[in-house]
């Protein structure tokens, strides 16, 4: 048996999934946690990954391997190939105003959309770059090289040899706000628009393209290009034009498969590439699955506790409505907000209605994301729940009356990982499509009646919120 090995280096931990290559059969897996914090030094990944792959009993018998991992982290390296500070991760908000300097600097949304198909905001690696520049000089004077965080990992995979052997995908580098899904290049004026000078950029690889060798452990094996982790998901689940991924992780994700480029200058909508040649336009969150941790902590319950309680409060939560601005905001664009407790009274303050106006509250944001990508033309006929906050039984049966439609819920998996696992698959057969493995096992299908006045009452209050004191 051929076997091939799929990594997800997410936020809050690092996956591995070791598969047949013909079939996709999984045969084994292994998982580590990484550190809390938005600012990170990449050492933490490169340890977790190895922590998962012992536990997945080693790499000696994988003949390729594919990363996923977060994207848009800013790992920036010297000349010699050492990092230059901690990585500031998607989720670290303080480039906030370097994006907004950005956007002003060439033209306004609409200029950034028609060049990069989305706009900048302080998720986005171009803005931390713009922001080490203007706090950190000497950081950005000594950044030779800009990398993300599935290609740094590669590379440490590949040996790390010089900073020119770097290798990206081209979904993870549509989301640097300088590579341009229109033209399939670079934008080294973007780059030198952030970090003020140009640098080694990775090189962009194919979607089944072999990026190099892993010398990982004692067999040499074929590196693919990996994937941005909506991307790899999306591959993992094998969407369809007309279905949409909803990842409920540390971001909580709307996204879709586009056999064409999508420009927001709205900003609700990135307009990513996806790992196969085609597109991924996104509506991405800060506040998914920690909401509902930060609920279950308020209310002294576990996971299953909290979907019990919601569960036992009706839709609308009698008027209790939360906006989950707890990290702030990037869809919409509120990065210093907070969030909000709204329209409580004696009647509704009990655990069971703040637990299900969390799971709304949470969801209504989603809703909004799933409605921006359908402004942009992006069909929505099926709709797929996945990442760590999938497993909330309360989010599984409210989703339903929030979204307006049908919802499935593949068998509980790491789809990221797998995703990564079946480019792997594919970069080591060099055929022209990716393996036809099983597309997502077995869905649960949870269907609800439509509660539009849940939306309502959140709309309604959602620009109701405090920014964070300064
Ligand atoms: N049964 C559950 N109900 C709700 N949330 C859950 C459940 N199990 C795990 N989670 C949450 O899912 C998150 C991890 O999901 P994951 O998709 O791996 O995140 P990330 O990709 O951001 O690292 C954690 O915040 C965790 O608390
Ligand atoms: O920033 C985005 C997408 O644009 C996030 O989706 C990150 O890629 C992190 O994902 P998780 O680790 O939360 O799944």
């Amino acid at each position: 048996m051929t076997l091939v090995a799929g990594v997800d280096s997410s936020t809050q931990s690092c996956k591995i999934v070791i598969r047949d290559a013909e079939t996709g059969a999984l045969v084994r897996s292994g998982r580590a946690s990484h550190p809390d914090g938005t600012e990170i030094a990449p050492s933490h990944w490169w340890d977790a990954l190895q922590t998962a792959v012992a536990d997945a009993g080693g790499l000696d018998d994988v003949d390729a391997i594919s990363v996923g991992g977060q994207q848009h982290g800013m790992v920036a390296l010297d000349a010699d190939g050492k990092v230059v500070r901690d990585a500031l991760l998607w989720n670290d908000t303080r480039s906030a105003g370097a994006a907004l300097d950005l956007t002003t600097e060439l033209g306004g949304p609409d200029a950034w959309a028609a060049a990069i198909g989305s706009t900048p905001v302080a998720s986005f690696t171009g803005t931390k770059l713009r922001w080490m520049r203007d706090n950190e000089p000497e950081n950005a004077a000594r950044t030779a090289a800009v990398a993300l965080p599935h290609d740094w990992l590669t590379w440490q995979l590949a040996g790390a040899a010089g900073i020119d052997t770097l290798v990206t995908d081209r979904s993870d580098a549509s989301g640097t706000a300088y590579w341009s899904p229109f033209t399939e290049d670079y934008r080294r004026d973007l780059l030198e628009l952030a970090l003020g000078h140009d640098a080694v950029l990775p090189r962009v690889a194919g979607p089944s393209e072999q990026a190099g060798v892993s010398t990982f452990g004692s067999r040499r094996a074929v590196l693919g290009a990996g994937a941005g982790d909506n991307a790899a998901a999306a591959l993992g689940l094998g969407l369809q034009p007309g279905d949409v991924a909803i990842s409920i992780g540390t971001s909580g994700v709307v996204s879709a498969i586009s056999t064409t480029p999508v420009a927001d200058g709205s900003g609700l909508v990135a307009g990513f590439a996806d790992a196969t040649g085609a597109y991924l336009p996104l509506a991405c969150t800060l506040n998914a699955s920690r909401v509902l941790d930060a609920a279950a902590r308020m209310l002294g319950v576990d996971h299953a506790g909290l979907s019990e309680l919601a569960l036992a409060a009706p839709a609308g939560a009698d008027g209790l409505v939360l906006v989950p601005y707890l990290e702030g905001e990037r869809t919409p664009n509120k990065p210093d907000a907070t969030g909000a407790l709204h329209g409580m009274r004696l009647a509704n303050t009990t655990p069971a209605h703040l637990a299900r106006a969390a799971v709304e509250g949470m969801l209504c944001a989603l809703a909004d994301g799933m409605e921006a990508l359908r402004a942009q033309g992006v069909p929505v006929r099926r709709v797929f729940l996945i990442g760590g906050g999938a497993q909330s039984e309360a989010v599984r049966r409210i989703a339903p009356s929030v979204l307006g439609l049908d919802v499935s819920v593949p068998t509980p998996g790491e789809y990221v990982a797998d995703g990564a696992a079946r480019q792997a698959a594919w970069a080591l057969s060099g055929a022209a499509e990716a393996p036809a493995w099983a597309a997502a096992g077995e869905a649960d299908v949870y269907s609800a009646d439509p509660a539009p006045q849940v939306r309502a009452q959140y709309a309604a209050v959602r620009e109701l919120t405090a920014d964070r004191p300064a």
